[in-house]
């Protein structure tokens, strides 16, 4: 069988088991080839490659709805619905999603990128289907990982009880995207069958497996079972993560989960700037350096590795807590520790960090607790699109009373910042940071002490004023300093401090009358620059001249983190033309 000349999953109907296996291993040997020119979620996408065929094999999509968890292990699910020839282009601008896309196929029922959600979506849809006197099956397809967080605990509950017919496959690889944690990894590791089966039957729900994810017939016979089943069922799938291709089976940290392009004979990443320091390892590497005079407890919600918390973990293995997939309870966990007396960081992506958001607010700041956050992949997440973007955290972080919200640009200042988070003692503090390698120190001399709300004039002006914070200070920089070869003296000023403002700068830049550009990697509504117009607004220099620069009020897909930034404006060409004509208004004002 070509693969590239699938056009839908009809085609299944005619094969036989063996075929079907064939089929498999066909399909493994593609992506394989395939992502290691483009890098991708390998490993669980290896891991199903039976199960997605089995599942096109035996229900008819899309009259049929096939609801998956997360969507990163849907490339096989991509291929058999007529997307191979789009692989080369897999996670690129303008190319294939790495999840799931409506807008890329009839067969892709439900958009997700953040975990945990598809047992509500498929509950949601089995009461239309039913209202609506619609025939088709609904099926969930959630991993062990995704199955530990809270959303999902909460559908279950409400699917047992509603007794719609939805069928739930659990694919349990003992992996999220390092070894899962839990009492419910347990449980579904118990070979006491008959307790699990009397557990499910108990909350409504009739429980078939365990099943063998790579037997093909097993899972066949399987599904056809539940089709029959007139109430909702939970098919227990397992699996093995990485399956079919030696580096990611030995890779015992995450099975390769997420790869860079890579050797498909040996596994050796073939990108070289993966050994750049990046911030999530500037921050890991100063949590080390505290952690050996200091007590502090490091709480992760499933980001070990993303956080590059491993050799934390490996020297620390009581000082770092994973809580699975359960940013809810991680954050209100913190909370409680620190409550209780003690120090917590809690590292935790941006995007993630939405899911906690009323813990942020109702548990830590309401209570104005000392939890230091990490806000990882603060700004554009390139090839994840969409749903991963941090671009929100600072426009629903800032409205919070207590917070303060720091934004490092270079190694030093990460380090400090790090630092600083960990000492500060008096409720609770973040520092954001992106995903992408530290850069070098931009300051005229380095900072001895950080201090609350004090920004730092990177170079003086008197034409206009340039407000940033984080990397993108050096666009800020390059620009000032070939705006000043064309005879203009625009000021830099270092934001290091979200909020508060630094409001006696401010004061003097208004009373100065300079006009001021602010720049942020994140939304424009809510975010830094409104604070600076609201201050002006509040304040009486509401005849200030004030620009912003930073994202619109749309959803950003795909493209590297430079092509996003270029969409979004955040060039130095536009910065240049910007400061231009602010001056050119000064002027004409
Ligand atoms: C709310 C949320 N938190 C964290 C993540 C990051 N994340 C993506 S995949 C993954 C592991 C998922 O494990 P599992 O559902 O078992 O799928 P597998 O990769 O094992 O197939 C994690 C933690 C996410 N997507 N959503
Ligand atoms: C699918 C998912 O949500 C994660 O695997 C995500 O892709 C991780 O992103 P990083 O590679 O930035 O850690
Ligand atoms: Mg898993």
């Amino acid at each position: 069988m070509e693969i590239s000349s699938i056009e839908s999953p009809a085609f299944l109907k005619e094969l036989d088991v063996e075929q079907l296996e064939n089929l498999a291993s066909e399909i493994r040997s593609f992506l394989i080839g395939q992502l290691s020119k483009t890098g991708g979620h390998l490993g669980s996408n290896l891991g199903v490659c039976e199960l997605t065929i089995a599942l096109h094999k035996i229900y008819n999509s899309p009259e049929d709805q096939l609801i998956w968890d997360i969507g990163h292990q849907t490339y096989v699910h991509k291929i058999l619905t007529g997307r191979s020839s789009m692989f080369p282009f897999l996670r690129k601008k303008s190319g294939m999603s790495g999840f799931i896309h409506r807008g890329e196929s009839v067969h892709d029922i439900w958009e997700a990128g953040h975990s945990s959600t598809s047992l509500s979506a498929a509950l949601g849809h089995a009461i239309v289907r039913d209202n609506t006197g619609r025939s088709g099956h609904v099926i969930a397809i959630i991993g062990d990982g995704a199955l530990t967080g809270g959303m999902a605990m909460e559908a279950l509950n409400h699917l047992g009880d509603s007794g719609r017919k939805v069928t739930v496959v659990l694919n349990d690889n003992g992996m999220s995207i390092s070894p899962n944690i839990g009492a419910l990894k347990n449980f579904f590791a118990d070979d006491d069958l008959h307790f699990r089966k009397t557990f499910f039957e108990k909350i409504g729900i009739h429980y078939l497996g365990p099943v063998n994810g790579h037997c093909i017939s097993e899972l066949i016979d399987c599904f056809q079972e539940a089709k029959l089943t007139d109430s909702p069922v939970f098919i227990h799938v397992r699996t093995e993560k990485g399956k079919g291709w030696l580096p990611a089976e030995n890779d015992l940290l995450s099975k390769g989960h997420g790869v860079a392009p890579y050797d498909p004979y040996t596994g050796e990443p073939t990108t070289t700037d993966i050994t750049l320091k990046d911030y999530s390892q500037t921050v890991a590497d100063a949590l080390l350096d505290i952690a050996e005079t200091n007590f502090f407890t490091v709480i992760t919600p499933a980001m070990i590795v993303g956080s590059r918390l491993v050799e934390f973990g490996d020297r620390y293995p009581d000082r770092l807590i994973d809580t699975g997939i359960a940013e809810q309870h991680a954050v209100t966990l913190a909370a409680g520790m620190a409550n209780a007396g003690g120090k917590v960081f809690l590292p935790i992506y941006s995007t993630f960090l939405q899911r906690g958001y009323d813990q942020v607010v109702h548990d830590v700041c309401r209570q104005n607790l000392n939890v230091a956050f990490g806000i990882d992949r603060a700004g554009f997440s390139g090839a994840d699109g969409d749903s991963h973007h941090g671009v929100f955290d600072i426009a629903f972080l800032r409205s919070l009373p207590n917070m303060i919200l720091m934004m490092p640009s270079c190694e030093v200042e990460c380090n400090m910042m790090t630092r600083f988070a960990l000492e500060y003692s008096e409720g609770p503090i973040a520092l954001r940071y992106p995903r992408g390698k530290v850069d070098d120190w931009l300051g005229v001399e380095p900072i001895k002490k950080l201090e609350i709300g004090k920004w730092q004039v990177l170079k003086n002006g008197t034409d206009a004023a340039i407000i940033t914070f984080g990397p993108i200070l050096r666009k800020a920089m390059n620009t000032a300093e070939s705006l000043a070869e064309c005879g203009l003296s625009i000021m830099v000023i270092n934001a290091r401090f979200i909020k508060p403002l630094d409001e006696a700068l401010l004061e003097s830049l208004f009373k100065q009358q300079i006009p001021i550009l602010t720049l942020e990697e994140s939304v424009l509504a809510g975010g830094f620059g409104s604070s600076v117009l609201e201050y002006a607004a509040d304040h009486g220099y509401s005849g200030s001249i004030i620009r912003r620069l930073g994202l619109d009020d749309i959803f950003y897909g795909i493209g590297s983190d430079e092509e996003l930034r270029t969409a979004a404006g955040l060039t130095e060409n536009v910065i240049a033309e910007q400061c231009t004509r602010l001056v050119l208004e000064r002027e004409h004002a």
